[in-house]
């Protein structure tokens, strides 16, 4: 069986050279294979020597998990500032995607070559605690397993210069395939709690709140998400895989998700979809209004129906829906909006959830939806433009990759992007953590910073903690 792939592989990758006779700028060289199902945790756990250039993601419910290390080709647009950043990457993919030799007999989305990462929330350049995240950071990684159900696959990506080049890549994938074909478990090795923690300025953000609502009032803006930072110290270097695997022990709800750049890692668990493209049925999600989860069935009851009555919070999840199903309408063809909310409810809070589907048009792509959306009312605000105004003169904090589209696309027009939050930045033996709410007129600067404080419980149960 090893013998019939490695021919398969072999002949692939001669066809891809002589194919290529002539110098190309972009010759990505791509192969897919079916694998044993793996531990998805052991493969992180196991891929180790690729550390900083990993990227792990799994859909609510483990849908389908990504776990991508190496990096075959990066998409910089730091060079190129005049230029929209989403358009640029699609334009790039495109001209890669077209000029590529895929061979993947699958088909399935998310197979074959697989662009993934994510975005800066914004475009401002000094970013001191996020000098590993660039605003775009999007890669193809060398090899990537997905788990779709009970089915995995293997993919190699390779840009293929010469001739000489071939051999060694074939050892290497050879290699690395061994590695992670291993039996392996994931261990779990050490308990872990941090030291200390510390709000970063809690009284100026109640502060910037009461502000917020004022302008509200005087007419200046309708909404707008002011967020938070706090800090924690562990007496050791944070242990990223077993963050992780609280994360999808504790919030099977949400999108698990861990991004490594250089010595840092951004990891999270948000339930916030921004949009998903499959077959070209276009899924966004509407998100906002929030709530704490009861410690009895009853008062999870009580406190679930207070929410979806709440004036305060109906108004803050509205805005959201009207933003996201104009964007939507502008790319897809039969739109379909439900007329009221429902509860969506995580494991620390509920939130009031509308989807919101269509058909994408000829000729439209789910990284044009991801332009038009983000930042959606749930992270910047209404009007637009007065919101982000306010947060980048008041907010008092680099949000970074925090509250910013995350995610992947295929060479076949397929991907999925969420918005990254109920994250945090892990720096060794620190980390920072990020929490916003949606500010309207009624917004009591207490109550929201009560909110924040919840929707920091997912990253701080997983880093150890014990609420
Ligand atoms: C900005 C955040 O949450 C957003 C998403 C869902 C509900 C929200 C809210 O009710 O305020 C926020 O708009 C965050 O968790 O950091």
């Amino acid at each position: 069986m090893i013998e019939t792939k490695q021919q398969w592989f072999l002949e692939s990758i001669s066809k891809a050279m002589s194919k290529w006779t002539t110098h190309q700028e972009h010759q990505l060289f791509s192969y897919t294979e079916k694998i044993h199902l793996q531990d998805p945790l052991a493969v992180f756990q196991m891929t180790e020597s690729f550390k900083g250039s990993r990227i792990f993601w799994t859909s609510p419910e483990e849908d389908v998990t990504f776990i991508g290390f190496g990096s075959a080709l990066t998409i910089d647009t730091e060079s190129d500032m005049n230029q929209d950043r989403f358009e640029r990457v699609e334009r790039k993919w495109k001209t890669i995607v077209e000029s590529s030799y895929i061979d993947n007999p699958y088909k399935l989305p998310g197979t074959g070559p697989v662009l993934m990462g994510g975005f800066s929330f914004d475009l401002t350049k000094n970013k001191p605690l996020w000098k590993n995240f660039p605003n775009t950071l999007m890669w193809v990684p060398e090899f990537l397993v997905v788990i779709q159900g009970e089915e995995a696959y293997l993919t190699f990506n390779v840009m293929l210069k010469s001739e000489e080049q071939v051999e060694s890549k074939i050892k290497h994938f050879e290699n690395t395939k061994e590695t992670i074909s291993k039996p392996g478990t994931f261990y779990y090795h050490k308990e872990f709690s941090y030291q200390e923690k510390w709000d970063i300025s809690p009284e100026e953000w109640k502060n910037t709140v009461l502000k917020a609502t004022e302008q509200i009032s005087q007419g200046k803006m309708d909404k707008v998400v002011l967020a938070r930072e706090l800090r924690a110290r562990f007496n050791e270097d944070i242990p990223v895989s077993a963050v992780l695997a609280n994360l999808l022990e504790q919030q099977g709800q949400s999108y698990v998700f861990a991004i490594e750049s250089g010595e840092d890692c951004f990891i999270g668990a948000t339930p916030e979809r921004l949009v998903k493209v499959e077959d070209d049925q276009l899924l966004s999600t509407c998100l906002a209004g929030t709530a704490p989860r009861g410690d009895t069935p009853s008062e999870d009851e009580n406190l679930g129906a207070e929410l979806i009555n709440d004036e305060k919070n109906l108004m803050e999840h509205q805005f959201v829906v009207n933003m996201i199903k104009e964007a939507v309408e502008a790319s897809c063809d039969d739109v379909e909006v439900p007329s009221a909310p429902v509860l969506y409810r995580l494991r620390n809070l509920q939130h009031l959830y509308t989807p919101v589907q269509g058909k994408l048009k000829a000729g439209h792509t789910l990284l044009e939806v991801v332009k038009r959306l983000h930042p959606t009312p749930a992270m910047g605000g209404v009007p637009r433009d007065k919101a982000l105004q306010f947060i980048y003169e008041e907010e008092r904090l680099t949000r970074g990759w925090y509250s910013a589209p995350i995610g992947w696309m295929d060479a076949m027009r397929n991907g999925e992007f969420a918005v990254a939050i109920r994250s945090g930045l892990i720096q060794k033996d620190e980390v920072s953590l990020f929490a916003g709410c949606g500010i309207v007129k009624d917004s009591d600067p207490e109550k929201e910073f009560i909110e924040t404080k919840i929707k920091y419980k997912p990253m701080l149960m997983a880093l150890g903690g014990t609420s």
